[in-house]
Parts: C-alpha cells; structure tokens; sequence
C-alpha cells in the first residue's frame, strides 16, 4: 500500500478556452471539476492503475464536501476542519498553456494539525511501502510540518517521498530523511538559489540535496523529460511528445508511476516520464489509465553529459 499525505488539498476547477487574453470576455467551451491536490492525485493515479493507495487529507466546508464527493471510492481518511477547503482554478489554452490559480487554503488550527498527524500515524501501522507527502501547505502551518511528517514515518520504519516548493521544501529537505525528493527544475533552482541550465547544474543541485541526508532525487523538467540522481550514478528519461491539453497533476503522476513501478531506479524513472507524458495529454486534472501510458516510447540514457542544455532536450 502507498500512503499519501496532503495537508492542502483542492476542488480543482479547469476551464478550457482558445486563448487567454487580458481583459476581455473569454466564452469558456468547456469545464469540469476534479479532486485535486498533489497527494490526492498520486493516489488517484495509482488507483487508476490498480494499485493499492490511502489518502489522508483535511476537509472542511461546503468545499470540503464537494471535495469527498468528487473522491467517489478512493480509499481516504478524511479529518474535518472548521475552515472551508480551496478551490484552484486552472486555465487551459488550445495549445495547452495552462495558467494556474491557486488559493492559500484554509487556516488549520493547532489541534487539527494535531488531527492530521495522529490519522497519518494510525496510517503508517498499516505498514505502508511508502509515503508520499505532497503540496503547499495551508495557513497557520508551521514549515516544519513535513520533518515533523518524516520523523513520524521513521518512527514507524516507512520511506518517504516529498513533492512541495518554497519554505516547506527547503525545511524538509534542510532536514534530511528523504527517500526521495521530487521537485521539478524550478523549484530546484529555487532551493538552491541559483539557476540551472544544463545537465550538469541540475545534477550538482540535486547532490547538494542528497548530501543534505536525503536519497534520491527525481528532477521532472517538464517537457525535457526528467533525471534521477543519485549519490553515484544519474540517468535522464523522456517520455513520447504528446499534445498538451494541462500539465495539471503531470508532476504527481510522474511520482506515482515512479512509486508504482518494481525493479532497478532507471526503470522506475521510465515508468515515470510515460505516465508524466500520459497526464499532459489528458484534459485538467485527469489521471492516466493502463491504456493511455507508452513506456516502450521512452528514451533512456545513462549518466547523460554534463554540457548538455536542458532546453535543448
Ligand atoms: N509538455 C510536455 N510534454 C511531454 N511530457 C511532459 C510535458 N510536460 C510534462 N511532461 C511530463 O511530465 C513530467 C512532470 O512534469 P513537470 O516537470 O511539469 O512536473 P511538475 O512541475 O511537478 O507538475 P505539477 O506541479 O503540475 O504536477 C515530466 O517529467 C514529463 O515526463
Ligand atoms: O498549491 P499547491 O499545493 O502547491 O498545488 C496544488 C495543485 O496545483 O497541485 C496539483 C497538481 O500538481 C493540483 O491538483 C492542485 O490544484
């Protein structure tokens, strides 16, 4: 089983037009609210591809209720909270620009952060094979939230992923006890506070990360595929080009394909650029299925050259 944490869970809200213009009055040609958050969507990836997955989230409000709706039969713990659960709202292009708005959330109280971690921590005596924890974290959250999370699963001998940006990334992965860490290049660049451009940036960053007391390190770069670090070897993947249709939750599934798959780490990294790849080309935040993955369109290379541009990928 793989356990998922999102402390900042959302009703994600797509609207999908020809053109985004400054303001004008755009005519919305369709719409469609999902369950969203990145744990969520790790979850509902991995369900989608049966495999076994909890989620554990706080929901609040009239939201919070459209939010355990739109879960349908995803197995959750849900923990309730007085204030109302966001809702993102995304905007896609005909040529897949996506453009994101996302709320802050609500205010967690210090007795339902007190909740969350005691749900999380009756979780992982379910013996879980990892724990995936995952998003912004919501107002009145101390960023310590998810090295108090690590600690709680060392405790109870589960690995953990982490997938966040800003203050709470450079805590948790300042802190070390990481199995894996998967920020894409920006927030990358951001943790460590100089820009990346080729190969060899984004390797040297995410050693700097290892070396902080953290495993590996999965590097999505958008459409330039992805590259997995470790303290020895490096390996870059990327998926077949798709159509865009929303990036929403690529990063996510990416996670759950790599979590997902058996066998050495350049394998599980293939598995994550197909489902990456898959999610693209699917509309909002929709998850892939078996049918819509091609891994066997995945191109590999071990321990690519240092002078190599991202861009150029
Ligand atoms: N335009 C694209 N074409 C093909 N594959 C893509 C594209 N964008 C993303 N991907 C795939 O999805 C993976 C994850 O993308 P990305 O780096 O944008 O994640 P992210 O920024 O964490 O996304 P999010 O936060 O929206 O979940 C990439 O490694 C790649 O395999
Ligand atoms: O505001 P955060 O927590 O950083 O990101 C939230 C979010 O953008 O992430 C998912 C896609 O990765 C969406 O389902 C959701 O709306």
């Amino acid at each position: 089983m793989i356990l998922t944490c999102t402390p900042n869970p959302s009703v994600d809200h797509t609207l999908e037009i020809p053109e985004l213009l400054q303001g004008e009055i755009l005519r919305v040609q369709t719409s469609r609210t999902e369950a969203g958050g990145k744990g969520v969507n790790v979850s509902r990836a991995l369900r989608r591809n049966g495999r076994d997955t909890t989620a554990v989230l706080p929901v609040g409000g009239a939201q919070g209720a459209e939010l355990t709706a739109l879960l349908g039969d995803l197995p959750c713990v849900r923990v309730p909270i007085t204030d109302a659960t966001r809702t993102n709202v995304t905007v896609t292009e005909a040529d897949g620009t996506t453009t994101k708005l996302n709320s802050s959330g609500p205010a967690l109280t210090p007795a339902e952060i007190e909740d969350l971690l005691a749900a999380l921590d009756a979780e992982l005596q379910r013996d879980p094979r990892w724990l995936v924890a995952s998003g912004s974290l919501p107002g009145g959250t101390p960023p310590d939230l998810y090295a108090r999370i690590a600690r709680l699963a060392a405790a109870r001998g589960v690995q953990v992923a982490l997938d966040t940006s800003g203050k709470p990334l450079e805590t948790a992965a300042g802190a070390g006890g990481f199995a894996l860490l998967k920020p894409n290049m920006e927030e990358l660049a951001a943790l460590l506070g100089r820009p990346l451009e080729t190969v060899g940036d984004v390797v040297g960053a995410a050693r700097e990360v290892v070396s902080w007391g953290n495993g590996l390190v999965l590097v999505t770069l958008g459409a330039h595929g992805a590259l997995l670090v470790d303290r020895e070897r490096t390996w870059w993947a990327q998926g077949p080009a798709v159509v865009p249709r929303s990036t929403v939750g690529a990063g996510d599934c990416s996670l759950a394909g790599y979590l997902a798959a058996e066998g050495p780490p350049e394998e599980r990294l293939c598995q994550a650029v197909a489902w990456g790849a898959a999610a693209v080309a699917l509309p909002g935040t929709t998850v892939p299925g078996p049918a819509d993955l091609r891994v066997e369109e995945v191109r590999l290379v071990a321990d690519p050259p240092a002078e190599w541009r991202v861009a150029d990928l």
